[in-house]
């Protein structure tokens, strides 16, 4: 029996061929490689990611994909299918040595949370490739002064170097999601950020965007002082929008550990 698409699961599955072959093409999976996959949904990307021979643990949340799934690759070795959340999903309980290259066409509805779940276990991650709403790629790409520049932005530039790929329109899904899609490379930088420090430029961040129209004077009353922003070379005049990743590091040293 065909699987009737889930909305509360951000079930948009995959029907274009053309586009599959593209993000397997982008990933360029090797034998040797460790893949995740997260919500394999029926497994269209699952089936051209093992061609390559590479070893596959999937995640999905819905029980009856994962019955279907398993039905679908019985007897398939290199694929490993966990049922459960990927929100919850600890990547180190199957990192043994390699690192791990992450691929999804994931639901939308908790994209946001679910990369900072990942940003959390970077240390494990080789890559990420994502199908993602176009506006969450067009904010992790974005830089200062860019129109989609947010806290996203930094926060993800913090661990990872993002590029965006290719758009994909609505038509190329089942059913149809109403916004553009786009898939991103997020690649971890070679030193992972220390804990510490994330704890420290989230504050920052998150302050400073929370009142993004007012003066970094304002949004950041209570967190720092006028003196401790210049002493970082930030004009407390300015406004979030306009600090760098650099900026934002720079201010969040001048925070009491
Ligand atoms: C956008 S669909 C993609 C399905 C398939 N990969 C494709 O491209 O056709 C998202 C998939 O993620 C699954 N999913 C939703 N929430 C999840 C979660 N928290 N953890 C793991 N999988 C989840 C959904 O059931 C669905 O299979």
């Amino acid at each position: 029996m065909r699987h009737v698409p889930r909305k509360r699961f951000g079930q948009n599955f995959l029907r274009d061929p053309g586009v599959i072959q593209e993000i397997v093409a982008a990933v360029g999976p090797a034998p040797s490689d460790r893949l995740v996959e997260i919500g394999p949904g029926e497994g269209v990307l699952t089936r051209e990611l093992l061609q390559s021979g590479a070893c596959l643990e999937a995640i999905e949340l819905d029980r009856d994909l994962v019955a279907a799934l398993k039905r679908r690759f019985a007897g398939v070795g290199r694929l490993r299918i966990h049922e459960g959340d990927a929100m919850k999903f600890d990547l180190r309980t199957i990192a043994t040595g390699e690192r791990l290259r992450v691929v999804g066409n994931l639901p939308y509805n908790i994209s946001t949370p679910l990369l900072f779940h990942l940003f959390d276990q970077i240390d494990v991650i080789e890559d990420m490739h994502f199908m993602l709403q176009k506006e969450v790629v067009d904010r992790l790409c974005a830089g200062a002064g860019d129109d989609h520049y947010g806290r996203l932005s930094v926060m993800a530039a913090l661990y990872c170097q993002a590029q965006h790929l290719f758009d994909v329109g609505p038509e190329c899904f089942h059913p149809q999601p109403k916004v553009v899609s786009a898939v991103v490379r997020l690649v971890p930088h070679a030193v992972p950020p220390d804990a510490g420090m994330v704890k420290q430029v989230s504050a920052v961040v998150v302050a400073a965007f929370g009142q993004r129209r007012k003066t970094l004077r304002n949004a950041l009353k209570g967190l720092l002082d006028e003196t401790a922003m210049v002493r970082a070379g930030i004009d407390p005049g300015a406004r979030a929008e306009e600090l760098s990743l650099a900026d934002y590091v720079g201010l969040s040293r001048q925070l009491n550990p």
